[in-house]
């Protein structure tokens, strides 16, 4: 089975060609400011005009207001929302107003933190089990931290689902085997610095996820 793949977080047209070129599913354009991977809709829509229709634009939030989502909809930079520390109610309300795919993330780090995605069925169209970053940490996510596999083992998902959390070219074949995972997320695993994506390792990531 094909496993599909979202790179996460890109901010330049070289990069987002790289990952078009070596069979990205899904590209992440985050929109959340404290972020070193932050756009704005000017510089969304100039990399979402670049992206084929067969290639989703996943819009990346952390619990955002209804302004900033018709603002993201209104630009036409985005196919689907993918919401972190975002409650179940709001999940559905946003997937409502917006008429977007939506993707709740859910931040792992027990067997206990698993549990939280039940709440998205029928709000969410699908859980991006990812990494739960410290209390005081700046974000939510691309923070290259990994959660432990083994969680999901035996875990009954109730939406589709996708793995992610310290993903890199050296580990994602062994993640895709483990888990059984149908789609991947990466951000800092293909970047040479915070917000600085790589193009071999995107490239050498997207290699690992067909081997
Ligand atoms: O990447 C960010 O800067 C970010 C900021 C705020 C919320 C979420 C964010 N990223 C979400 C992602 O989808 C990342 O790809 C995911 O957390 C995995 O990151 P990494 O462990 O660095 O591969």
């Amino acid at each position: 089975m094909p496993v599909h793949t979202k790179i996460c977080g890109l901010s330049t047209p070289e990069t987002l060609d790289a990952a078009l070129r070596h069979g990205a599913s899904h590209v992440g354009f985050v929109f959340f400011p404290p972020s070193p991977r932050h756009l704005d809709f000017a510089r969304a829509a100039q990399l979402a005009a670049r992206v084929p229709s067969h290639v989703r634009r996943v819009g990346v939030f952390v619990d955002p207001d209804d302004a900033l989502v018709e603002e993201a909809v209104a630009s036409g930079t985005i196919d689907a929302v993918q919401l972190h520390k975002t409650a179940a109610s709001r999940v559905a309300a946003i997937r409502a107003r917006s008429g977007l795919e939506s993707w709740a993330a859910v931040a792992v780090k027990t067997r206990a933190d698993l549990d939280a995605a039940r709440a998205f069925a029928g709000a969410a169209d699908r859980i991006l089990y990812d990494a739960k970053t410290p209390d005081d940490a700046k974000l939510p996510g691309g923070m290259g931290l990994r959660f432990d596999w083994a969680l999901l083992d035996g875990f009954r998902h109730h939406l589709p689902w996708a793995l992610s959390g310290g993903l890199d070219p050296a580990n994602v074949g062994e993640a895709i085997a483990r888990t059984g995972a149908s789609l991947v997320d990466v951000s800092s695993g293909v970047e040479s610095a915070p917000g600085v994506k790589d193009m071999d390792k995107i490239g050498a990531f997207l290699k690992a996820t067909q081997s």
